[in-house]
């Protein structure tokens, strides 16, 4: 398939560890791009949240299911013509096949970050199931995408509007242009 031009539906997967800015960036880029959101937070099971608040972490078996739901919001976004943004960790090169496959019209933004700014950050954020204790099983886990994944990467040291306005740049795209 040929890549997507600036006025064919895409569909975002914003990735990074935990505190990363995942959900912060995914929604203004949305906003900003005129197209739906969604939190991958929000596809967890109940099991799955209550396992990451007591501390533990997530595996492949528990993750797969979470994926595939997430996958399916994707599809439907393309299928609709629409496009869309998901926040999704996705952190490892798997995962992100489950959730793209071959298809160009889905893009990754990979949010890149140190342990020791994530960390500050999490620390600093309330009413969130995800305790800081996680953190370093989410580096663990984590393969960073590569050039052959064709990733937008941004670094989150800035604040939430310049990585947006970053990714919006490297995509081509401005409101109003965003889904044809
Ligand atoms: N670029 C940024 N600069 C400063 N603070 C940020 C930035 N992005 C996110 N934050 C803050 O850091 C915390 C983690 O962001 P969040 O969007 O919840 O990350 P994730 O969805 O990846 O877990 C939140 O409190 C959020 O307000
Ligand atoms: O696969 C996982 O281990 C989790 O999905 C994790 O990566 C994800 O980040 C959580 O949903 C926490 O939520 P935040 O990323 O918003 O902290």
């Amino acid at each position: 398939m040929a890549e997507a031009g600036p006025h064919d539906p895409v569909v975002l997967v914003v990735t990074g560890v935990s505190g990363s800015g995942k959900s912060t960036v995914a929604s203004l880029l949305a906003e900003l791009l005129g197209l739906p959101f969604a939190d991958g937070d929000d596809f967890h099971t109940r099991e799955s949240v209550a396992r990451m608040r007591a501390g533990h972490p997530l595996d492949d078996e528990a993750r797969a299911p979470w994926l595939a739901r997430i996958r399916a919001w994707i599809d439907a976004r393309l299928e609709a013509e629409e496009g869309g943004v998901v926040a999704c960790s996705a952190l490892k090169r798997g995962y992100r096949r489950t959730l793209i496959g071959d298809r160009e019209d889905v893009r990754i933004v990979y949010l890149e970050g140190s342990r020791d700014l994530i960390g500050r950050r999490i620390a600093a954020r309330r009413g969130h199931f995800m305790p800081a204790g996680l953190l370093d099983s989410q580096f663990a886990a984590l393969e960073p995408p590569g050039p052959d994944e064709n990733p937008i990467v941004v670094g989150i040291e800035d604040g939430p509007d310049a990585i947006v306005a970053a990714v919006a740049a490297r995509l081509g795209r401005t409101p109003g242009d965003a889904c044809g």
